[in-house]
């Protein structure tokens, strides 16, 4: 029978991604694009692991049920970590990629070439009830290209060149991102600590 699971993403890549990489472990994922009574949650925190646990636990609670989140995005060197926690926003509350991807690009223009490294993060929390909320992290090292390449993926992916495979996000197929990203490696971790979700009253 097929089991599954609820990721606490209103991101649309983001759920392709986890649809994908849930398959193989004969899970269904259901996001909050299938459930739109869910209140959003205000992502208030400065590091990625706060937001992760306060979406985690902010849908938990609502839904009374076992839930993942996912709180992820870019950190540039030369920016002094933006665009960071606010990587969705970054050109404006409307989330718009193209326009975050823009900003980016010119507050880099000058730039060089050595001096343009960044990384990926990923938080997942895992929340719900009876259990004691915990995270997993995952990072991807690259650096932002100069232009767009590739039209796989989603956010930021164009302008990341990921250095273990000399491509740009964008341009890996979907199983490849997953092997190497910051998504995929969390996930790895949480998967390897299933067992560590214990009921929150057997916690000494
Ligand atoms: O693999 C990725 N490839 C490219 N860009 C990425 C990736 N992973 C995160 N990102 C960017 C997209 C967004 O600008 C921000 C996430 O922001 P974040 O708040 O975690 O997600 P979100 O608001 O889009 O959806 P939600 O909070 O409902 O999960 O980082
Ligand atoms: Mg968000």
């Amino acid at each position: 029978m097929r089991k599954k699971v609820i990721i606490a993403t209103k991101n649309q890549g983001k759920a392709k991604e986890f649809k994908r990489m849930f398959a193989p472990l004969n899970y269904d994922v259901l996001t909050l694009l299938d459930m739109p009574e869910i209140e959003d949650i205000e992502e208030t925190g400065v590091t990625f692991e706060e937001n992760a646990i306060l979406k985690a636990e902010g849908v938990a609670n609502q839904l009374n049920s076992l839930v993942i989140s996912d709180d992820s995005g870019l950190v540039v060197d030369a920016l002094e970590g933006r665009p960071g926690v606010y990587s969705a926003r970054y050109a404006g509350e409307e989330k718009n990629d193209e326009a975050n991807i823009d900003k980016v690009l010119s507050e880099l223009t000058d730039v060089p070439g050595g001096d343009r490294t960044a990384r990926f993060y990923c938080v997942l929390a895992v929340a719900g009830p009876g259990i004691e909320t915990k995270t997993f992290a995952g990072v991807c090292e690259g650096e932002i290209l100069r232009e767009r390449r590739g039209a796989n993926g989603f956010g930021y992916d164009p302008i990341f060149f990921v250095k273990e495979k000399q491509k740009a996000m964008a341009e890996l197929r979907p199983e490849e991102k997953s092997e190497i990203s910051h998504r995929g490696s969390a996930l790895k971790r949480l998967e390897r600590n299933l067992s560590s979700l214990v009921p929150k009253d057997d916690a000494k």
